[in-house]
């Protein structure tokens, strides 16, 4: 699965201890984030990470294209809900585009940490079922 890691800046501790805490689940999955946030997750976990631009030079929407080309599984985005980002568009933008493709998206600790032991359960096999059945009507 292609899952993607995002936080903001007074987030960034609890995303790299989730990442540290499930690098065992995390690692069997294609990572990709944005910019700040990969580079510090890849550091200290020693986890592969697909990075993207900082959120606020464009990062999310990255993320969101992605989203919109099929290519995204999970989104796990801790979210600051109490400080302005300068770029609350693209932050809005992305988390629609999850709403429109049905795509997972975990905005604090709690529900990313259900999110990662549900990966582990083959909660999320649903995803791998309709990509599998969208590439079959496709070559019809
Ligand atoms: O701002 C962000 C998401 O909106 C996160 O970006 P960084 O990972 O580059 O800090």
């Amino acid at each position: 699965m292609n899952i993607a890691l995002i936080a903001h800046d007074k987030k960034k501790k609890d995303i790299i201890n989730f990442s540290i805490a499930y690098q065992h689940t995390l690692k069997k999955h294609n990572l990709y984030a944005t910019g700040t946030t990969g580079k510090m997750v890849a550091e200290a976990t020693g986890l592969d990470v697909n990075l993207f631009q900082s959120g606020p030079l464009g990062g999310d929407q990255q993320i969101g294209a992605m989203i919109a080309n099929d290519k995204m599984d999970m989104i796990i985005f801790l979210r600051d809900p109490l400080t302005a980002q300068p770029h609350e568009p693209d932050v809005s933008a992305l988390m629609r585009l999850c709403d429109v493709y049905y795509i997972p998206l975990a905005t604090n600790i709690a529900a990313a940490e259900i999110f990662v032991r549900g990966l582990d359960n083959g909660d999320f096999q649903w995803r791998e079922i309709v990509k599998e059945k969208k590439e079959k009507d496709n070559r019809k």
